[in-house]
């Protein structure tokens, strides 16, 4: 086990049953992030239980060496070329499993693993289901060089969107800038509530040293929400249509 705190029983209800999706022989994406990593924990569990066969690919550098460590077989996504499952977690999750992500400033990767996946599926907690995205800060992941000239670019693609005088804030750790697994910088954009997410997302994509934002809009395939009496609700997309 990785960790040494207790385990939130409702992040481990939902762990538990995504593990119950993994089957034999299959190329997994692992996601990043302390839901993520219960799940990669009873991962090694089962394989190592029944023996099986999986080849992983990770979203992040700390999710590598985590599942490396428990005795999975972590591969280069461009080794293995296409997933057939991506298990990983979310910040918010909205009625449509429309889902903002990088809290934990691992969203670039995490998106470029899930959309090459036959199948993304979310686990989360009771805690990220949301109504509407943008009460959570979108992660938005930039080039470091010339940052203060995005993030001015980011501040008027806002006013332009009518959300004007947000905050867009550098992420910082311990007084200095979080540094991604790419090197890049991420700016956090505090935008309260998102009226419309396809059309932030088109603006935010045309900015010049934007690399990701965190809205995974029509990506996830299936949420498995976690309660903490240990049961779990799964929202599946073809339930929302
Ligand atoms: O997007 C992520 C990392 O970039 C995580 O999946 C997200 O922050 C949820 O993390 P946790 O399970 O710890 O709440």
């Amino acid at each position: 086990m990785s960790q040494s705190s207790p385990v939130d029983p409702a992040k481990d209800a939902a762990a538990r049953a995504a593990v119950a999706l993994v089957q034999n022989g299959m190329k997994l994406g692992l996601g990043t992030g302390s839901t993520a990593n219960i799940f990669v924990d009873r991962l090694a569990e089962r394989v190592h239980a029944e023996g099986m066969d999986l080849i992983c690919a990770s979203t992040s550098k700390a999710t590598a060496e985590q599942a490396r460590g428990l005795g999975l077989v972590v591969e280069d996504l461009n080794d293995i070329g296409w997933l057939d499952l991506t298990i990983d977690g979310a910040d918010e999750v909205d009625p449509d499993l429309n889902l903002i992500k990088g809290g934990g400033a691992a969203h670039l990767r995490e998106k470029i693993v899930a959309t090459a996946s036959d199948r993304m599926v979310v686990v989360a907690d009771q805690g990220k289901v949301v109504d509407r995205l943008g009460a959570f800060k979108l992660p938005v992941e930039v080039i470091a060089f010339g940052w203060k000239t995005t993030r001015r670019q980011i501040e008027r693609a806002l006013e332009r969107l009518e959300l004007a005088d947000r905050p867009v804030i550098l992420r910082e750790k311990d007084g200095q800038p979080v540094i991604t697994d790419e090197g890049n910088l991420i700016l956090d954009l505090d935008l309260g509530q998102i009226p419309d997410a396809p059309q932030l997302a088109r603006a935010l994509s045309a900015i010049a040293g934007v690399v990701e934002h965190g809205l995974f809009l029509d990506i996830c395939n299936l949420a498995i929400i976690g309660r903490a009496d240990g049961s779990v609700v799964e929202l599946e997309r073809e339930d929302l249509q």
